[in-house]
């Protein structure tokens, strides 16, 4: 199902029978757009997010892609991350090293994790000032059209609530308008202290994959998706990237569609 949305890029929704099907459909899609950003760019600028979206990527680590994929070009950032030590049990980079970085050969100094030493202030400016510095270099685009930079890739997971990244239902944080990266402390979904991207820069990216399975899901996926004339409450339904939105969605998250 493709359809263009007014003022953004193109929003395509996948429905897979299984989770396991999920995984093969989002693999096949990292590892198209990471030869087409290589190709035109020389280099692919993928976002992750925590949760489960981690395991929906344990395909790519298999053949073909193992192989095929071009994983020295790839830099890998975060989309939001709690404001622990890395080798927490809550830490995104944690968990994307353990369930993905570990069994592929990106290059250690391509992979931009936040600084684990600092407070969730202090964090989420170097965090931001190391993207700057990275668009300077031209390793990460700029969006002509907005200023803020333009990640090839986010893989982005929703939770039950609609919230995006670290960007909850009726939290001021939705609304930043010019920050690139920002913190919160009341974080709802624990640990309360993370660093997360604001809108504009999730809005900037060239292609985001939104990777929903199971049934935790199904009303946030309907409020999203369902032909209701709702005005746009939940965070999940701010996002419209550049060029495309892609949902991937297994039967039981789709069950409300
Ligand atoms: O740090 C986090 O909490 C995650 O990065 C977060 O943004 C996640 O993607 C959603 O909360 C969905 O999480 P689940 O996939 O576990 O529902």
């Amino acid at each position: 199902m493709a359809e263009t949305v007014a003022g953004a890029g193109k929003r395509t929704v996948q429905v897979l029978d299984t989770e396991e099907d999920l995984a093969v459909a989002l693999a096949k899609y990292t590892a198209d757009l990471s030869a087409k950003f290589v190709k035109e760019r020389g280099a692919f600028t993928v976002v992750l997010s925590g949760g489960y979206l981690i395991d929906c990527l344990r395909k790519l680590v298999e053949p073909p892609y193992a192989d095929s994929v071009e994983w020295s070009k790839w830099r890998v950032f975060w989309v939001d991350e709690r404001v622990v030590p890395k080798d927490h049990v809550d830490s995104n980079y944690k968990l994307a090293y353990d369930g993905f970085l570990s069994k592929v050969p990106i290059l250690p100094g391509n992979v931009y994790a936040i600084n684990d030493a600092l407070s969730a202030e202090g964090a989420a400016d170097d965090y931001e000032t190391c993207i700057k510095q990275l668009v300077k270099s031209n390793v990460v685009a700029l969006s002509t059209s907005t200023g803020f930079p333009k990640f090839d890739l986010m893989l982005l997971g929703m939770g039950p609530d609609g919230h995006v990244a670290s960007l909850f239902p009726g939290h001021p944080l939705v609304k930043e308008k010019e920050r690139w990266v920002t913190f919160i402390e009341d974080s709802p979904k624990p640990p309360p202290q993370r660093i997360t991207f604001t809108f504009p820069v999730i809005n900037s990216s060239a292609f985001i994959a939104m990777v929903v399975a199971g049934p935790g899901e199904v009303d946030a996926v309907h409020t999203a998706l369902g032909n209701s004339q709702s005005p746009n409450t939940l965070p999940v339904q701010m996002v419209l990237p550049e060029e495309e939105l892609a949902w991937f969605l297994d039967k039981q998250a789709a069950s409300k569609l």
